[in-house]
């Protein structure tokens, strides 16, 4: 895949929740491949669209692993549209190239990572008939995915400090800088912990059973919310000190001698029990609950994210999976997708964008995703933008076959 001028797309998005498309004006050849990445949640699809004028974009898809069946019915239509665009390509070669020059057209392939790729291999085999299904590693396919966009895509990872005055500070990554080691946590239904120490090498180090399926089941009996997104909002408004038990309310004050401040949560849900007595119905609000469960698991992951870095002695960590970078939990469909098509430069350079600085300017956690989608991140130099314009008018893209 050719990276060149890769960045994320600022077309307006349908729905909060969606995903943005990667735009990469520089990948002309054609791409025959679907990714897929089906975990115990979620199960996410990447897949390139080419442009008819020149170059194309990665689409990001998710589904609830539940509804797997419409999942596999997006994938087939995906597969039509490719298919139809290979008997149009097929046609215009033949009139218009010599026999020997004609490409040869190959199977479609569809990358399948995550647990779901084994768990639901015949079902895609079968309900995909002439599509080649190739297993790849999850944990393998995470990396690829990390380092991917890491090193290629600008303004992705981003770091989040409440003590400064701009809390959320975008990962400025240069050409030279030495990515490894890291450690990559990743927030799925269950937690892992993967250290990486080079391109091809990794360990699992660590896990928790406590992750994103435990903050969405405990959310779905806690509250009415009726979606993911929903339960998230209602956290944004709760008041987890409603249920939480802090050090100031076992000790009046701060515990100095123990560095820690009466602030400090000294017991999640503590203050829901009461002796001989069972909470009534609605004497706790959903969203201060919430906002508790949701300190309560990204805590939780944070310290033990924090032990292991202090052990393995590594400075850097990543967070994925839901919270922290922009493709968030696409990281496994992404590494499948360039299973197929390795990138073939080797790292970003950046250059158009390093005096580009995003405006965070609020204390806000809840600014943190606002900013993402308020930020125009779309930086290219002025030739690609020139070229970029044309393709945001374009809309009659097509899935491309293989060569
Ligand atoms: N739209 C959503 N629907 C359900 N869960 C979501 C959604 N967005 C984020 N999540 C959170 O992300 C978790 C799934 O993360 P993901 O990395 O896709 O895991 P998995 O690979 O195990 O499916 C869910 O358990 C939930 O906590
Ligand atoms: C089994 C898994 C690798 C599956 O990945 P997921 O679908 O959750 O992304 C993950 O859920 C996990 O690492 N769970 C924690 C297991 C443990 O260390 O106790």
């Amino acid at each position: 895949m050719n990276m060149i001028g890769a960045s994320v797309s600022e077309a307006s998005l349908d729905a909060a929740h969606e995903t943005r498309d990667i735009v990469l004006p520089n990948q002309n050849e054609h791409v025959a491949q679907i990714a897929v990445d089906i975990g115990g949640s979620l199960a996410k699809i990447v897949y390139f669209t080419s442009s008819t004028v020149h170059g194309g974009r990665l689409h990001f898809k998710k589904f609830e692993t539940e509804k797997i069946d419409q999942c596999i019915e997006f994938i087939s239509e995906l597969v039509k549209d490719a298919q139809q665009g290979q008997r149009r390509r097929r046609l215009s070669e033949q009139l218009q190239q010599p026999l020997q020059q004609r490409h040869h057209h190959s199977m479609m392939v569809l990358k399948a990572t995550g647990g779901g790729a084994h768990l639901y291999y015949d079902k895609l085999k079968s309900k995909l008939p002439g599509v080649q299904v190739q297993k790849e590693d999850e944990m393998d396919c995470l990396i690829t995915g990390l380092n991917f966009f890491i090193s290629e895509i600008p303004y992705e990872a981003f770091t989040y400090d409440e003590q400064e005055i701009n809390p959320m500070q975008f990962e400025k990554m240069n050409a030279k800088d030495e990515i490894y080691p890291y450690i990559l946590v990743n927030i799925g239904s269950g937690v892992s912990l993967l250290k990486v120490t080079g391109p091809d090498e990794f360990s699992r180090i660590s896990g928790t059973s406590l992750g994103g399926g435990t903050l969405w089941g405990l959310l779905s009996i806690l509250t009415k919310a009726s979606s993911f997104d929903e339960m998230l909002e209602m956290s944004v408004k709760g008041d987890n000190r409603n249920v939480d038990l802090l050090v100031g309310d076992i000790y009046g004050a701060d515990y100095t001698k123990l560095g820690l401040k009466s602030t400090r949560i000294a017991s999640s849900f503590g203050k829901v029990f009461k002796k001989g007595q069972h909470p009534t119905q609605g004497q706790f609000q959903e969203t201060d609950m919430a906002k508790s469960l949701l300190y309560m698991v990204s805590n939780n992951i944070g310290q033990i994210a924090y032990l292991n870095a202090e052990q393995h002695n590594i400075k850097r960590i990543y967070f994925g999976g839901s919270l922290f970078l922009r493709h968030e939990g696409h990281l496994g469909a992404t590494g499948a997708f360039l299973k197929y098509h390795p990138i073939r430069k080797a790292r970003h350079s950046f250059s158009f964008s390093e005096n580009f600085q995003p405006d965070i300017t609020s204390n806000s956690p809840s600014r943190v995703y606002g900013v993402l989608e308020e930020t125009n991140v779309e930086l290219k130099s002025p030739e690609d933008l020139d070229v970029d314009n044309n393709d945001e008018n374009d809309d009659s893209d097509e899935m491309m076959e293989n060569e």
